[in-house]
C-alpha cells in the first residue's frame, strides 16, 4: 500500500516479496514453523540510510497516540505509542478493547491497512497476542518492517487444543519432524522486514517484550490486509 506521507514515495515501502525485489533486497531466510505457518526474514529489506530518512520522518510527523486499551478487565496505557492507517470501506479494527481512529490510505497493493508502533525506550513493549482478527481472514499475510533500535521479535507456539491432542500418533510425529521448536526469535534489524504468513496466527502468538538495555527509539510499521468489508 502507499499512504499519504509528505515529500516521500511511499511505495518504496511496499513490502511485496516478489523475486524481483528480493534480487535487489539481498538475503532472506525462510523458517518453516510446521503445519502451514512460515515466517519470512529479510534483514537488509532497506539500506541503512533509507531507512534512517524513514525512521526520522515517521517519528516526527506520524500523529503518534498512546491510547487506554482495556486488558484482564482492566484500563491501561497501551505500553507503546501508534497510529492506524486504512483504506476507506473496510471493517474497523478493533483490540483490546480500542478501536483506532482511522488515518486515510491510499490504495496501491494487497496491504490496504497499516498499524505503525513506536517504541520510546526498553519498558515499551507488545504482549504476547496474535493478529488473529476475523477481518484478516484465515491466512493473514503480515508484513512488519523495523527502525531504529533493534528489538528481539519472538514467537511461542499456542497451547494444542484438546482435538489437536488427539491427534493421531502418526499425524504428531509428521508435524515433530517439521518443526520441534515450539519458541522462536529474530533481532528486528534497522530496515528490516519479516512477514509472517499461512497458519502464524492461527497457531503461533508473537511479542516484542521488554528490554531494560535498549535505550533509544524503534518504528515498527506493520502492513495487513483486511478483507472483510463494512455493511453497506
Ligand atoms: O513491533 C513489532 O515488531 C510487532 C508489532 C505487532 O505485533 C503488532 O502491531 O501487532
Ligand atoms: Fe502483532
Amino acid at each position: 500500500m502507499s499512504f499519504r506521507l509528505r515529500g516521500f514515495e511511499a511505495t518504496e515501502l511496499n513490502p511485496n516479496l516478489d523475486a524481483n525485489s528480493c534480487e535487489k533486497r539481498g538475503k532472506q531466510s525462510i523458517t518453516d514453523l510446521g503445519d502451514g505457518s512460515e515466517v519470512v526474514y529479510v534483514p537488509r529489506f532497506l539500506s541503512a540510510e533509507r531507512a534512517w530518512a524513514w525512521f526520522d520522518y515517521l517519528d516526527k510527523e506520524i500523529p503518534w497516540t498512546r491510547p487506554l486499551i482495556h486488558v484482564f478487565g482492566r484500563s491501561c496505557l497501551q505500553p507503546r505509542d501508534s497510529c492506524y492507517v486504512a483504506s476507506e470501506g473496510l471493517t474497523a479494527l478493533k483490540y483490546s478493547g480500542y478501536q483506532p481512529h482511522v488515518h486515510e490510505a491510499l490504495p496501491g497493493t494487497r496491504f490496504n491497512s497499516l498499524l505503525l508502533n513506536r517504541y520510546k525506550h526498553g519498558s515499551d513493549y507488545v504482549a504476547w497476542h496474535s493478529d488473529d482478527e476475523k477481518l484478516y481472514g484465515s491466512t493473514p499475510k503480515i508484513a512488519s518492517v523495523s527502525f531504529g533500535c533493534e528489538r528481539e521479535f519472538l514467537l511461542k507456539k499456542k497451547p494444542v487444543k484438546k482435538e489437536a491432542s488427539n491427534a493421531s500418533e502418526e499425524q504428531r510425529h509428521k508435524r515433530l519432524k517439521i518443526s520441534c521448536q515450539d519458541h522462536h526469535s529474530f533481532l528486528l534489524k534497522h530496515g528490516s522486514l519479516l512477514v509472517m504468513r499461512g497458519y502464524t496466527q492461527r497457531d503461533w502468538l508473537h511479542s516484542v517484550p521488554k528490554r531494560a538495555k535498549s535505550n533509544s527509539v524503534r518504528i515498527n510499521l506493520t502492513f495487513r490486509q483486511i478483507v472483510m468489508c463494512k455493511m453497506p
